[in-house]
């Protein structure tokens, strides 16, 4: 049996009865149909792989031309449907000029079946061979996309930055698995990329793959790959991420939202170093460097018992912790400014920079959304500015995320309370200790003890 849909259009019942009762002996399903008008409907209700059409509908019409009417109209819903024409008047020129047109072949009635069946099974290598194309081509454009991705370069110069940054010169040039943590747009994926360019595998593939976007049912062909009829859909065999990834570097986001049987699955391929493909007991060496993410804390998750020990282990031969945005300090300032030259040449508006009490609101906000939240407040700031300078109203950002002492700053608020509020906060966050919060803010431990008596604090 030949695994191939076949839809027979002709005007006769008698050709569509013979034809059926034939072709259904060796194709896995076989649809008739009278009129040609009904192909639109039928092509997109079923999964068809060969048509066979005939030339002519009308009574006593006999050149063919509605048969190259209808298959030209084929063609235009999708060029890679394999047509076969059939005709009872058997005319060269008619063939040849169908064959230009783009049918696969061409078939004379009164058919032998013997000849039919030769017809119709050559067709439906071609058109296998035509879906594998297309899937390449798909797969070949995923991956190119993810090559094509710009990845920013990390931005930061605080203290806890710089540290990160000392620590992945020394992961990267190793194979050393890597667990990155932290907040939602901390980064995390910023940092797996320059991992991965600091690494000896830069010039192979950068593998991205959102675990939080995959269901149950995906994570399995996704990343392992399938067999030819492992399941109902699989068609043709297909490789997963961990092989596509070979050479390169695999980065799991989101590593916390998988389930516990997915987990044990995952396991035992970093544990063994090998995937079996869905549907296939041969095991196939993989070669690449894993680095997860995920904002979860995997560590409670497995006192829960919600996250594996053993997965935990594997995974976090190194950890690197992101902090949040709000403690990054001046990086605040150097992100914002970065995205300001980034979506002042995006939205074509030059030389735009930040007055002083925006700048003091950005120091000041809490960034629940960390990085990625200052991209976005930039952008709308961007496009909302009329003049050369972005205010602190243009910010728009939330009076409810201001500092950790439940004070309210208004967008109106003046300097001398601006800097009250950023003592006042330095000073709750240090828990008292004036030296440590002098240094936050940058002053002297005199030129703190000078604003708190000032500020009466
Ligand atoms: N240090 C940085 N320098 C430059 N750009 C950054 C930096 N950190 C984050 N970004 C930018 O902020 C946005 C969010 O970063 P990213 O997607 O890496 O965060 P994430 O932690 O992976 O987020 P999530 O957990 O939501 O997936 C991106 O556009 C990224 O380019």
């Amino acid at each position: 049996m030949i695994e191939a849909n076949v839809l027979v259009i002709d005007d006769d019942d008698d050709i569509l009865l013979s034809a059926k009762l034939f072709l259904k002996q060796h194709f896995s399903q076989v649809i008739t149909c009278k009129s040609p008008k009904e192909i639109n409907v039928l092509l997109s209700r079923n999964e068809i792989d060969i048509i066979l059409l005939d030339m002519n509908y009308q009574k006593g019409v006999s050149d063919g031309r509605e048969g190259l009417y209808w298959l030209e109209h084929i063609l235009s819903i999708d060029k890679d449907y394999v047509v076969i024409l059939m005709t009872a008047y058997g005319n060269v020129e008619l063939a040849v000029q169908a064959i230009k047109k783009g049918a696969t072949d061409f078939i004379l009635k009164p058919w032998e079946n013997e000849k039919l069946f030769a017809t119709l099974s050559a067709a439906s290598k071609l058109r296998q061979s035509n879906k594998k194309v297309k899937k390449l081509e798909k797969i070949h454009s995923s991956l190119q996309k993810d090559i094509n991705r710009k990845f920013e370069h990390i931005i930061g110069h605080s203290e806890p930055i710089k540290q990160l940054q000392n620590t992945l010169i020394k992961v990267a040039p190793t194979d050393a698995n890597v667990l990155i943590l932290g907040e939602n747009g901390t980064g995390k994926q910023v940092f797996a990329y320059e991992l991965h360019q600091l690494s000896q595998r830069k010039n192979q593939i950068f593998m991205h793959v959102d675990l939080g976007a995959l269901n149950e049912n995906l994570f399995e062909s996704e990343l392992f790959g399938y067999a030819k009829g492992a399941f109902t859909d699989a068609k043709d065999d297909k490789p997963g991420r961990f092989e596509m990834a070979e050479g390169g570097t695999i980065f799991l986001d989101e590593i916390g939202n998988l389930s516990l049987p997915l987990q044990a699955k995952l396991l035992s391929v970093i544990q063994n170093r090998t995937v079996n493909r869905l549907g296939e007991s041969k095991e196939r060496k993989i070669n690449v460097r894993l680095i997860t993410a995920t904002n979860m804390p995997l560590n409670e998750m497995v006192a829960k018992g919600t996250f594996r020990q053993d997965l935990l282990f594997r995974i976090n031969t190194v950890e690197l912790f992101l902090p949040g945005l709000a403690e990054r300090g001046d990086d605040i300032l150097l992100l914002a400014s970065h995205f300001l030259n980034t979506f002042s040449s995006k939205y074509h508006k030059s030389n735009l920079s930040l007055d002083h009490k925006a700048e003091h609101m950005l120091l000041n906000y809490q960034w629940p959304g960390n990085v990625r939240e200052l991209q976005h407040v930039i952008e709308r700031a961007v496009i909302m500015s009329d003049g050369l300078k972005i205010s602190a109203s243009d910010l728009q950002l939330s009076p409810q995320k201001f500092g950790g002492t439940n004070q309210v700053v208004q967008t109106d608020m003046g300097l001398e309370e601006m800097e009250k509020l950023m003592v006042q906060k330095a000073i709750d966050k240090h828990k008292g200790n004036i030296s440590r919060a002098a240094n936050d803010l940058g002053l002297t431990r005199a030129a703190l003890y000078r604003r708190i008596e000032k500020f009466n604090l």
